[in-house]
């Protein structure tokens, strides 16, 4: 079902017991993320954070970018008053215009979006797996999250010093993908020789080590190939059973095309950029074009004075909504909703996920309790007006155990605990 292996737990840890027993209509949740409370009484919660590690060569924009975004973040979702939980670890809210609108039906008391954690990780060198400049540190860092952001320069400033001399994107993704694979090929060698140590009898877990040890080896082949681990298809047991190696070259990567504020208007005239795009569509990644200069630049800039500095670039908006929206999309996820008076709130899943897995992402009572689900689609709902016009109306559906949530339901949940 999962298509993405998610090193980062997806589902939200614990949540804080409910008082009503038996038929509940679910409301009013309260969430722990990685070991911080956000109370349904005071106005931040965060559903289920993913995270998005920013990587890339030394002095190419990521923290410019981070902090673009991280700030941008903040402004956007004045309810995230813990957005910073390190220094280089952000929350970003993911921007949804539907949001508003639910809101406005419901007349909701707040608004809450679907969250992603930013990593802002230091920059790989060549040899980086082999320990130079702090790599494997660094690399230990990239294996902790969910994909990743990597960030190519294809600016030419010559202020700005590039390591290896010359700006050239080509040789900038090389590098780094290099150092992802010999960190796999590494990190799979020493597996392999635990396997050939292993000596379990019984047959479950012999199975389980069989399933693995045929995926490490055709991941392998992929790597000294010089293809990523992505790129190979296993079967359900193979990617089950190599999930707990959180291999670096199996997160999904986007390219974030770093240009000078004078491209903007037409990146694809640049050469630079060009060369990443044809990479992207190569390598099977996403793409986005940002200048992280630009975007740090409007953080500065009071909100009104911000359309006429893009407009003075020739573009319409700032190319954070767009980087965020399209993390998201690659890791697989799909929103969801809950509307009432007391909120409007987005939920992720992954594809795929069932009625009860979508109720367990708002509290693990809701998915073991479930009954049924109330789902009525996001036009539906905005045609309705409300969830009671949309039952009147017929387009409010129960739905059972098996039914798959889709993107944009809108969702009330009866269960019993
Ligand atoms: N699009 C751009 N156009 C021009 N200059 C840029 C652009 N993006 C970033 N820079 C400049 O590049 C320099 C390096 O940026 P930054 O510190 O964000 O890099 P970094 O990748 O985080 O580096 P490190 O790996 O060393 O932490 C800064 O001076 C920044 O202003
Ligand atoms: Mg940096």
């Amino acid at each position: 079902m999962a298509r993405i292996s998610l090193c980062n737990q997806l589902i939200p840890s614990l949540l804080v017991p409910m008082k009503q027993r038996n038929h509940h209509q679910l409301m009013g949740v309260i969430g722990l993320t990685r070991g911080r409370r956000f109370s349904a009484s005071s106005s931040p919660k965060i559903s289920m954070s993913l995270k998005a590690g920013i990587v890339g060569l030394p002095n190419v924009g990521k923290s410019t970018l981070f902090n673009a975004v991280v700030e941008n973040g903040k402004a956007q979702a004045a309810n995230f008053p813990f957005c910073t939980i390190e220094p280089n670890v952000g929350i970003v809210a993911v921007p949804d215009p539907r949001l508003n609108v639910l809101s406005d039906l419901s007349k909701s008391q707040r608004v809450v979006p679907a969250s992603l954690e930013l990593v802002d990780i230091a920059g790989l060198v060549k040899g980086a797996s082999q320990g130079e400049g702090l790599g494997n540190k660094f690399l230990s860092n990239i294996r902790e999250v969910d994909s990743i952001l990597q960030v190519v320069r294809c600016f030419e400033d010559n202020d700005v010093v590039h390591v290896n001399g010359k700006v050239d994107p080509k040789d900038d993704i090389d590098v780094i993908n290099l150092e992802l694979i010999f960190s796999d090929l590494d990190q799979i060698e020493k597996r392999m020789e635990k396997l050939k140590k292993s000596k379990t009898k019984d047959s479950q877990s012999k199975l389980k080590e069989e399933s693995e040890r045929s995926g490490l080896e055709r991941i392998q082949q992929a790597l000294m190939d010089g293809k990523p681990a992505r790129s190979v298809t296993l079967t359900d047991s193979e990617n089950e059973s190599i999930k707990h190696l959180c291999l670096l070259t199996m997160k999904p990567v986007i390219y974030v095309a770093n240009v000078a504020e004078s491209d903007l208007a037409e990146p694809g005239e640049n050469p630079h950029v060009k060369e990443v795009m044809n990479l992207a569509s190569e390598l099977q990644c996403g793409l986005v074009t940002i200048s992280a200069q630009v975007e740090s630049e409007l953080t500065e800039l009071p909100s009104e004075e911000r359309t006429e500095f893009l407009e003075s670039l020739g573009v319409s908006e700032s190319g954070l909504g767009n980087l965020i929206r399209t993390t998201y999309g690659v890791l697989g996820l799909r929103t969801y909703f809950t509307s009432g008076e007391k909120e409007t709130k987005a939920w992720t899943i992954l594809a795929g996920m069932t009625a009860p897995q979508a109720a367990g992402v708002i509290h693990s009572d809701f998915e073991k309790g479930f009954i049924r689900a109330e789902t009525v689609s996001y036009d539906d709902f905005v045609a309705a007006g409300s969830l009671a016009a949309a039952r009147e109306r017929g387009v409010l559906r129960s739905e059972g155990k098996e039914y798959i949530v889709q993107e944009g339901d809108v969702m009330l949940f009866r269960f019993n605990v």
